[in-house]
């Protein structure tokens, strides 16, 4: 698990650094600038005459010493310092001074095509307004070079919180980022302005506080592997039992994506109670399945349902299953019968926002997968706020539905009800976007939720943890199949495959 930190708990922890533990700032600083030039050494970058463009704060500072050091590397390497001198920040002032005193040349109005690289130390996580005058002017010029760019700590113009562009901003080759990844380089836009993102220790003393929120943190491949090891001493029953409620007459493909994807993601079993037409599909592509059948405009075969529920360790309802009187009365049944943990998609998200009594009563700890659209009419808003405030919204449907919310989109985020917690996703790419992608995850969600059901108390993960894993396995799983081919060419049923090579 890795923390990210805001722009106010960055500036706490390096204040703590400083203060607390009595690190100077020049020393971070000389870190920071130390892993910039590390990184543009390594071969990939062509330092032929580099410019590094510092402006009035302590980014600039990390500027103007980068510059200093590769001089003393033999590179050449000047300096472009915007900002009134008179406001620079005493970090800016002194690593200015030193570079002047190692002989670092200034330029004043710099073509920037001349230079083979581009260092951005214009701001980092103290920007704090839209760019403007000069600032602006440079950010502009700098983009229109072409000349690749190395930003520091995160490109100048994107905000560190948000990943918006704040009028305008650098497009960066790659950031180094200082101590911990920023909300703002793995939201959209920003990450497509950051580039490669470079998370460098430069010995920050943190502790930005536990509690603080907002929490922010992204789940890694070692927090999967652990999460997915098997007991040697279990069996089919033990590894996670999922009653999935998917398909419609006309909808066969999703019921069988899901469950296939339950059984590729660890779980033990599967049952799918799906409408009557998809009974001879079902058992042809998925022969592994358990079924039960309802049919549209007839009773619910309730004895079943309620032996079904009674059974699972985990319940999936939604994909495919249409909005039908039928589908809905299977819903409130469900919804009313459950005790284990419901992972909430597609059509029953659909049939939730147009009625939210449906929840009322639930007993069961609950997982919405929404994308942006099911999640603007879960919420009654617009689909461009919901993108404007990737966190807040999923939070916002978290509260609204008491319930851990997985918002789909570019950059997935999991929010859990009650705290300011989320799970920023770093794995998946374009492949992702296909149809029965969603299907998939929610396949994968009920596996992994059963699997955590199944878990003694100590050992059990929160459960939006552990939808957090079932976002970053669907990522890594898209990954793997893009890897055979390329994002166009994937379809559902290879992510599921994907999953086999995580
Ligand atoms: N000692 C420290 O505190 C360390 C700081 N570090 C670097 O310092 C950065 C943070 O430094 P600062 O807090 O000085 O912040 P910045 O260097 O990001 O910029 C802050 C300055 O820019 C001005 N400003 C902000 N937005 C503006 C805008 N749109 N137009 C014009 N002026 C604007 C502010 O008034 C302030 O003077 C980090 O991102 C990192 O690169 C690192 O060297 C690690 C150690
Ligand atoms: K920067």
């Amino acid at each position: 698990m890795k923390r990210i930190l805001t722009a106010a708990q960055m500036k706490q922890a390096d204040r703590n650094t400083i203060e607390t533990m009595g690190v100077p700032s020049l020393v971070l600083m000389e870190r920071a600038a130390l892993s910039c030039v590390e990184e543009l050494q390594n071969g990939t970058w062509d330092t032929g005459k580099v410019l590094a463009v510092c402006g009035p704060g302590n980014n600039g500072g990390d500027g103007a010493a980068i510059a200093r050091i590769l001089k003393t590397k033999g590179v050449d390497a000047e300096l472009f310092c915007l900002g009134n001198p008179e406001k620079y920040s005493e970090g800016m002032r002194a690593q200015k001074k030193i570079a002047e005193n190692y002989g670092v040349r200034e330029v004043k109005n710099p073509d920037f095509r001349e230079y083979t690289v581009i260092i951005d130390a214009i701001f980092g996580i103290g920007v704090s307004r839209p760019l403007a005058g000069e600032y602006r002017r440079a950010v502009e010029a700098i983009c229109a070079s072409g000349v690749p760019v190395l930003a520091v700590d995160i490109p100048s113009g994107i905000h560190t919180d948000t990943g918006e562009v704040l009028d305008a901003a650098v497009k960066a080759r790659a950031t180094v980022t200082f101590a911990c990844a920023k909300p703002g380089l793995l939201f959209d836009p920003g990450k497509r302005y950051a580039g490669e993102v470079l998370v460098r220790d430069i010995g920050i003393g943190f502790d930005a506080g536990e509690e603080e929120t907002p929490w922010y943190g992204s789940v890694e491949k070692e927090d999967l592997d652990r999460f997915l090891t098997r007991t040697p001493m279990g069996n089919k029953g033990t590894f996670g039992k999922v009653l999935v409620l998917a398909g419609s007459g006309a909808m066969c493909g999703a019921a069988v994506l899901c469950a296939r994807a339950v059984l590729a993601s660890g779980a033990g079993m599967v049952k799918v109670v799906t409408e009557e037409r998809n009974r001879t599909p079902l058992f042809c592509a998925l022969p592994e399945a358990m079924a039960d059948f309802w049919k549209e405009d007839e009773p619910l075969p309730e004895e079943a349902l309620l032996q079904d529920l009674a059974w699972a360790d985990a319940v999936v309802a939604g994909p495919g299953l249409s909005k039908s009187r039928t589908a809905k009365e299977l819903l409130v049944f469900t919804v009313q019968h459950t005790e284990v943990p419901l992972v909430l998609d597609a059509d029953a998200l659909n049939l939730i926002a147009e009625d939210a009594e449906i929840l009322s009563g639930c007993r069961a700890e609950k997982i919405l997968t929404p994308h942006v659209g099911e999640l603007a009419r879960l919420l009654h808003m617009t689909i461009a706020e919901c993108q404007r405030d990737p966190a807040g919204s999923a939070g916002r449907a978290a509260e609204k539905y008491q319930a851990c919310c997985v918002r789909k989109d570019s950059v997935t985020v999991t929010a859990e009800e009650g705290r300011e917690q989320y799970y920023i996703n770093t794995s998946g790419s374009s492949a992702l976007a296909t149809a029965g992608s969603g299907d998939v995850l929610a396949g994968i969600t009920g596996a992994f939720a059963a699997k955590r059901q199944c878990e003694k108390n100590e050992k059990k993960i929160s459960l939006a943890k552990t939808a957090a894993l079932a976002a970053y396995a669907h990522g890594k799983a898209g990954e793997a199949a893009e890897e055979k081919s390329s994002a166009s060419y994937v379809t559902a049923s290879e992510i599921i495959r994907g999953l086999q090579s995580i």
